[in-house]
């Protein structure tokens, strides 16, 4: 039996045990901190946490590893739930090209974007695909992320769509992170069904998602609904689909228009409504009492220099909201978790504390993974990150572009640190 006791914290972010799926309003302003406190674990679970003042004490030292953690936060691990880290190439010329001038919209309308990374998704193999996102999932966890929900959607055919999704599976075998898949074949029609867009639907519809479904290989189901992409009686349809295969949908709305996808995906039990760079009442209207997590993507809007979410008309309303990296090669090439709180603080004016219950407690419900993630608990998933030494928990989004995590615990088991 493995055992692990981390003492002398400064402070244990997220820590308790009567928490409700995800905070909302004012809650999101609360860490939940404990100062000069001890975190337990055994095997790959956390066992026992509190104030070192009320720590009874251990007797049985043997093989126990012990972490003096004096000046370090202690926090749960980052859970992004929304990205498409799965990617044969990078797509810097498509940067330079918005830096000349065009529009993320108009490269796309000539071709590029999704379109672009289907065409070299094609041609890469699924092993090398395999090893490149292992690889690129793994620089994430340094720093900080410890779960992360993967997207499909460079595939949009059965071949494409089934290696891409076989990939997230294999990640999930040979990875400790948390992983959750997302089938998102209607994230762009291909080139050869622009003409016939329900011939796509329907391959969507009779081939992907029943072969999808014998593999195991997805566990929600994904649309881009958006101008020149997918209506929202396209998305209504493949909603409806993906229920008969228990896929419940987490899906992107809003980004550039506004469509009513969010009403529509909230009536069909969305877990998470992601983008909302657009917003308006009757979309906030929407997601009162309901059980769908707003999520914003502000490393997109930083990146496509657009509108960032209205968090603070959310947190008004007294709703939740989460912030996910949606790191892909197109709209936002980082995974930087913690970068994205810098982002969300200095341009959506968000408290550090609140990015930090958006990139956790928040994240894990966007992704399902509430009963295991997300917060410091008795019986939760010893998943925990310990930063450097540093002065407060704000140090976190204020030093943009540093990396302050230091040793990296998954599952009980370290997995990196740099001490
Ligand atoms: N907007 C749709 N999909 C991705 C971008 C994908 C890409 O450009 O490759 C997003 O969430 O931003
Ligand atoms: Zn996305």
């Amino acid at each position: 039996m493995a055992k692990m006791l981390i003492k002398n914290i400064k402070g244990l972010f997220q820590a308790g045990e009567d928490f409700d799926s995800f905070k909302k309003g004012e809650e999101m302003n609360n860490g939940n901190i404990i100062e000069n406190a001890f975190l337990a674990i055994e095997d790959d679970k956390i066992i026992a946490f509190g104030s070192m003042e009320d720590w009874g004490g251990i007797t049985d030292w043997r093989d126990l590893e012990v972490i003096d953690a004096e000046g370090k936060f202690v926090l749960p691990t980052f859970c992004d739930s929304h990205t498409h880290a799965v990617f044969a190439a990078t797509r810097e010329g498509e940067f330079e090209d918005r830096i000349k001038g065009l529009s993320y919209e108009e490269i796309a309308l000539k071709g590029g974007g999704i379109l672009n990374s289907a065409r070299q998704l094609q041609k890469m193999d699924e092993d090398t695909l395999f090893e490149e996102a292992l690889e690129r999932i793994h620089n994430l966890a340094k720093y900080g992320t410890g779960a992360i929900e993967i997207k499909s959607g460079y595939g949009l055919s059965v071949e494409g769509e089934l290696k891409m999704l076989r990939v997230i599976k294999r990640l999930k075998e040979a990875s400790p992170m948390e992983i959750k898949a997302t089938f998102l074949g209607a994230h762009a029609f291909p080139k050869e069904y622009k003409e016939n867009q329900e011939g796509y639907m329907d391959l969507m519809i009779n081939e992907m998602l029943p072969q999808i479904s014998e593999e195991g290989l997805a566990d929600y189901i994904d649309c881009f609904c958006e101008r020149n992409y997918f209506t929202l009686d396209q998305m209504t349809r493949l909603m409806q689909e993906g229920a008969k295969y228990n896929l419940i949908p987490k899906v992107h709305v809003n980004q550039f228009s506004i469509m009513g996808g969010i009403k529509a995906a909230v009536d069909h039990g969305a877990l998470s409504v992601d983008h909302l760079e657009e917003l308006n009442d009757d979309d906030i209207e929407a997601l009162k009492g309901s059980k769908t997590m707003p999520t914003f993507l502000p490393g997109c809007s930083f990146f496509l220099s657009i509108p960032y979410g209205k968090a603070k008309q959310v947190l008004a309303a007294d709703l939740p909201f989460a912030l996910a990296s949606d790191f892909n090669p197109g709209s936002a090439p980082s995974g930087n978790m913690q970068l994205l709180t810098s982002i969300a603080c200095t341009k959506m004016n968000l408290t550090p504390i609140e990015t930090l219950n958006a990139t956790t407690i928040n994240t894990a419900y966007a992704m399902g993974i509430s009963e295991t993630h997300g917060t410091i608990s008795v019986g939760k998933k010893a998943n925990i990150m310990i930063t450097k030494p540093i002065s407060s928990l704000a140090r976190i989004p204020y030093s943009f572009g540093e990396n302050n995590i230091e040793t990296v615990i998954l599952n009980g088991k370290t997995f990196l640190t740099s001490s």
